[in-house]
């Protein structure tokens, strides 16, 4: 490493807390696909901030509205109107189908959000007694760091010392019908089931054909809200709008932030209908930032580019190259013994147990040949580039990782 980046990465380590275990290199720049460290050395990012610049870094279009805005008004608070929200406001709940959206900053303040309204709608319209709600959720799932959201965490290093922790959660197996059964049939007082349509954190784990729109199913046969965390998938990243859409299912609460905004500007967002958000009235609940103007105009020129981009094809289509190249790889170098995802949000399981740091070599060496990816939980590397790639520059990156896999 340069002294340069050595520098850069002393100062993270002497006045940063050391809540990440950052890959080494130093990035300054970032365009479209790639990004450039303090050297100059140029990459192909396959992590796209894990899936929050999906339209591609620094899109000008996207940038252009949050300069322009930020010349003009920044921040109101909610305490007073302003001319960006409402617009947004309609803009959004139109663009994905629903009557309103409750706006908000990062995914995990979404998805706390989530959980306070479906509470709140379970006591208020679905009459379950108060402090008794229940909410459903996935093993090995990921939805922030929150103390709530760790609480319903079974990842020991999200959660060791943080508790005590916060009540009112069912863990059941993913993928896994009869488990949703069950435990809709264990009580009445059942509010919500929350769910990754592909449970990212977990290493890319693509559920069964049928497994989204069956469980939705199963929560209306039960009046229980079907909450989808479509923080990592949603905004094109698996080839279609949201990753529920392969089943046509329309969840009763959306939870969207990362790709939102483009990786811009914070942004997040609840989408439901009137029945559920007409439970929050004035005063409780709130974010001094929630839907500022510069989210509004960011977010409305981000979901513009993906349509204008028809990104969510791209990711489609790509997605079906990279994944053929990738198995064709794995034929012939045993490192990979398993390909998988959806759209472009994929990942490579390598052949070694999880306490093994042989992924960590593999993505230093993707590192030194100009693709920049990271391993998750030991043993897979995610590779999810920005949705803007072509054809050209799949195949590019395919040898990349094919000519890295052989150096081992
Ligand atoms: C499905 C889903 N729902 C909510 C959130 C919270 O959104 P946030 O509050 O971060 O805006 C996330 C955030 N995911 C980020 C957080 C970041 C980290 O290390 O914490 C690494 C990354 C991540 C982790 F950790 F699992 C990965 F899966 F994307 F790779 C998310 O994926």
């Amino acid at each position: 490493l340069s002294s340069k980046s050595e520098v850069l990465i002393e100062k993270e380590n002497k006045y940063g807390a050391h809540n990440y275990h950052p890959l080494p290199v130093v990035l300054e720049r970032g365009e479209g696909v790639y990004v450039w460290d303090v050297d100059g050395k140029k990459y192909y990012d396959f992590l796209s901030a894990y899936s929050a610049v999906n339209q591609g870094h620094c899109h000008p279009k996207i940038v252009n509205a949050m300069v322009e805005q930020a010349q003009k008004l920044t921040l109101t608070s909610r305490a007073f109107y302003n001319d960006k929200l409402g617009n947004y406001e309609e803009y959004v709940t139109n663009y994905f189908g629903f009557d309103k959206v409750l706006p908000m900053n990062t995914g995990a303040e979404a998805v706390e959000t989530a959980l306070k309204i479906s509470r709140k709608w379970a006591y208020e319209v679905k009459g379950i007694p108060e402090n008794q709600a229940q909410i459903i959720v996935c093993e090995n799932n990921f939805h922030g760091r929150t103390t709530t959201i760790i609480s319903f965490s079974n990842d020991e290093t999200a959660r060791k010392n943080f508790g005590p922790f916060t009540d009112g959660f069912i863990k059941i197996e993913y993928d896994n019908l009869e488990a949703l059964e069950n435990a809709l049939n264990s009580s009445k007082n059942i509010a919500g089931f929350l769910v990754e349509p592909i449970q990212g954190e977990a290493g890319v784990y693509v559920p069964s054909e049928g497994y989204l729109a069956k469980a939705k199913a199963l929560c209306e046969k039960h009046n229980v809200l079907f909450i989808a965390d479509e923080v990592q998938t949603g905004i094109a990243r698996t080839g279609k709008l949201l990753a529920v859409h392969h089943e046509n299912v329309q969840p009763d609460v959306l939870i969207l932030g990362k790709a939102i905004s483009g990786g811009v500007y914070p942004v997040s967002a609840v989408l439901c209908n009137d029945e559920i958000m007409n439970v929050i009235k004035p005063g409780q609940h709130g974010s001094t930032f929630g839907g500022n103007p510069v989210a509004a105009a960011v977010a409305i020129a981000a979901l513009e580019v993906i349509k204008d981009e028809k990104l969510a094809e791209n990711a489609e289509r790509l997605g079906v190259i990279l994944r053929d190249g990738l198995n064709k790889i794995a034929e012939k170098n045993n490192l990979i013994t398993l390909v998988r995802g959806k759209g472009l949000l994929n990942a490579i399981v390598i052949n070694t147990d999880e306490e093994s740091d042989l992924a960590w070599e593999i993505c230093l060496k993707f590192r030194d040949n100009g693709l920049l990816a990271k391993p998750t939980h030991g043993n897979k590397i995610r590779l999810a580039p920005p949705l803007v790639m072509t054809e050209e520059q799949i195949n590019e990156c395919l040898d990349i990782i094919e000519k890295s896999l052989n150096e081992f």
